[in-house]
């Protein structure tokens, strides 16, 4: 059997009265790539918040790793939290800092004993995963919206997390771009073994980085499965809607 990596039961989560999480269920298997659709304000982001501990659900159960993240102690969670990269939609580089120094700030920060040597070789390794070994030396203003994108999943990737969560990872770049960024997520699936959780409107970039697709409805997912399963053959008119108002190749 696949090994589970998320395993979520139940779960729900209200703001007052605005009732967003009505009883999610989900898995994440080790390997994969989960893209998370659903209309704008269904609780996608609430969700993914939940999952790395920026926000605690009201019911319900959340494992990572087969660890109950409810009832970890603050150590365990903080380590839990080290195998969890997230990566921003607005891709959030310091604007003040070169790439080298802006991929250098989450080593810096949470692995605390590392060698310059040590430092030099994930920071190579990212940028040449990334594509992007000739900018180690720019400034984030000299690059464009999609090489900012890259730097952004470089600077998640350098502490090789486990599971790689992507918020809208395609959102404001144009076709030709948006198809570089999902070959990179197929990418980094592959070579850093990630299992990761991909949040986007973009019906595209759901088709080319997807393993399964889940969409989010009204508080629960209402269908999940393979591409084809979830939206060729739904009798849902919400999820033929959301369908129809993408482009697809
Ligand atoms: N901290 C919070 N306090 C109160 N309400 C919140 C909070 N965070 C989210 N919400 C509300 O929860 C709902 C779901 O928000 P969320 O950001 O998860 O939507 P989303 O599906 O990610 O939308 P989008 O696709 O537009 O990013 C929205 O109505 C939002 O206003």
């Amino acid at each position: 059997m696949r090994e589970k990596v998320i395993e979520i039961k139940g779960l729900t989560k209200s703001f007052g009265d605005l009732h967003v999480l009505k009883g999610v269920d989900l898995d994440l298997y080790k390997g994969e790539n989960l893209v998370v659709l659903g209309k704008s304000g269904t609780g996608k982001s609430v969700l993914i918040k939940i999952v790395v501990g920026l926000l605690t659900q009201d019911e319900g159960s959340l494992k990572v790793f087969g660890q109950e993240v409810n009832s970890l102690p603050s150590k365990e969670l903080d380590k839990l939290r080290l195998k969890i990269g997230f990566s921003f939609q607005h891709s959030a580089l310091y604007d003040s800092m070169t790439v080298r120094e802006n991929l250098e700030f989450p080593l810096v920060r949470n692995v605390k004993t590392i060698t310059e040597s040590e430092k030099e070789k994930k920071i190579h390794r990212v940028l040449e995963s990334v594509g992007l070994s000739q900018a180690i030396d720019q400034m984030p203003s000299e690059l464009s919206g999609g090489q900012k994108k890259r730097i952004g999943i470089a600077r998640t990737l350098i502490l090789e997390p486990e599971i790689m969560l992507y918020d809208e990872p395609t959102a404001g770049l144009d076709p030709i771009t948006c198809g570089d960024i999902n070959d990179l997520i197929n990418q980094v699936r592959d070579e850093y073994k990630t299992s990761s959780i991909v949040i986007t409107h973009d019906l595209t970039c759901a088709k080319v980085t997807g393993d399964r697709q889940a969409v989010l409805l009204d508080g629960k997912f209402g269908a999940v499965g393979e591409f084809e399963e979830v939206f060729h053959y739904t009798s849902d008119d919400r999820i033929k809607a959301f369908y129809d108002y993408n482009f697809i190749n």
